[in-house]
């Protein structure tokens, strides 16, 4: 199988700002990658581009082997999972968990009419499962605590059985505890064989699950570093992204800390 995804100079260009610069880069299937960069480097506008919600101003992005451009993305976006707090803003509170994963299967938000088949609703509950959440199936979203909203928004987005899967700040917000099961629930998830290829968007080291792969370091709109993950994550290319000397630990288990030196 081909790229799952692949950008050669792309950029975004708002108000006259270039926040995406040339950026080139191409995902295979079994790759999990993380997306680090200080607050407004471009980590959401380039998330952006590889989910088909925008158009990049300049290059090409080649989704799923199809060119941004010259497909319907509405096509395209089906194929693609993504979980963002901004789209969980979208789901209405009293809707019940199994119900927020189920509409996933026709891309809306909000239960109406539809009628679902019980091999959707087999699978739902297989994901709920597989995400810790099966408990939780006849509770109301808005009641669950950030943790628990945060996993149905991966379950959700997994429903559809995506061939890119798109996480923009899992973690951001979560207490400790709940902080340490979703990159342990994600960790096992990356490790597995049936996963699809995955972007993560994080600002913290602490927060790349075990099981990923590569990463791609970006600062001012550009990439300053793109590639296997013990490659990227050092110390030189954090500091100089992040703009202070900082000092990068690995443990055994692969997980990193950072802390200024
Ligand atoms: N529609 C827009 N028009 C003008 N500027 C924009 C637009 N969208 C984003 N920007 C700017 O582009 C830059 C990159 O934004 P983006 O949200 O991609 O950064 P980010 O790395 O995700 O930031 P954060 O870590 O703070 O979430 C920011 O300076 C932002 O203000």
């Amino acid at each position: 199988m081909g790229s799952v995804l692949q950008l050669t100079d792309v950029s975004v260009v708002r108000d006259g700002n270039r926040i995406l610069d040339r950026v080139s880069w191409e995902v295979q299937p079994t790759d999990r990658w993380v997306i680090l960069g200080p607050n407004g480097a471009g980590k959401t506008t380039l998330l952006q581009v590889v989910s088909a919600s925008i158009h990049a101003t300049e290059g090409e992005s080649i989704l799923l082997g199809e060119t941004v451009g010259k497909v319907d993305v509405f096509d395209l976006r089906p194929r693609i999972g993504f979980a963002s707090s901004a789209l969980a803003r979208r789901i209405p509170a009293d809707e019940s968990v199994l119900d927020v994963v189920l509409t996933a299967a026709y891309s809306v938000t909000g239960r109406w009419n539809e009628n679902y088949e019980d091999v959707d609703i087999r699978r739902a509950r297989r994901v709920l499962a597989e995400w810790k959440l099966d408990h939780l199936a006849e509770r109301r979203f808005g009641n669950l605590s950030d943790g628990e909203q945060k996993r149905v928004q991966i379950a959700r987005s997994v429903m559809t059985d995506p061939e890119l899967l798109l996480l923009d700040e899992p973690a951001a917000s979560l207490d400790l505890g709940a902080r340490e099961e979703l990159v342990q629930l994600l960790g096992n998830y990356a490790r597995s064989s049936e996963a699809p290829a995955m972007v993560m968007v994080t600002h913290h080291v602490e927060e790349i699950p075990p099981g990923f792969t590569h990463a791609l370091l970006i600062a001012d709109a550009r990439v300053r570093a793109a590639g296997p993950i013990e490659d990227v994550i050092t110390e030189p290319h954090l500091s100089e992204a992040f703009g202070l000397p900082l000092m990068v630990e690995r443990s055994d288990d692969g997980r990193f800390a950072a802390r200024a030196a």
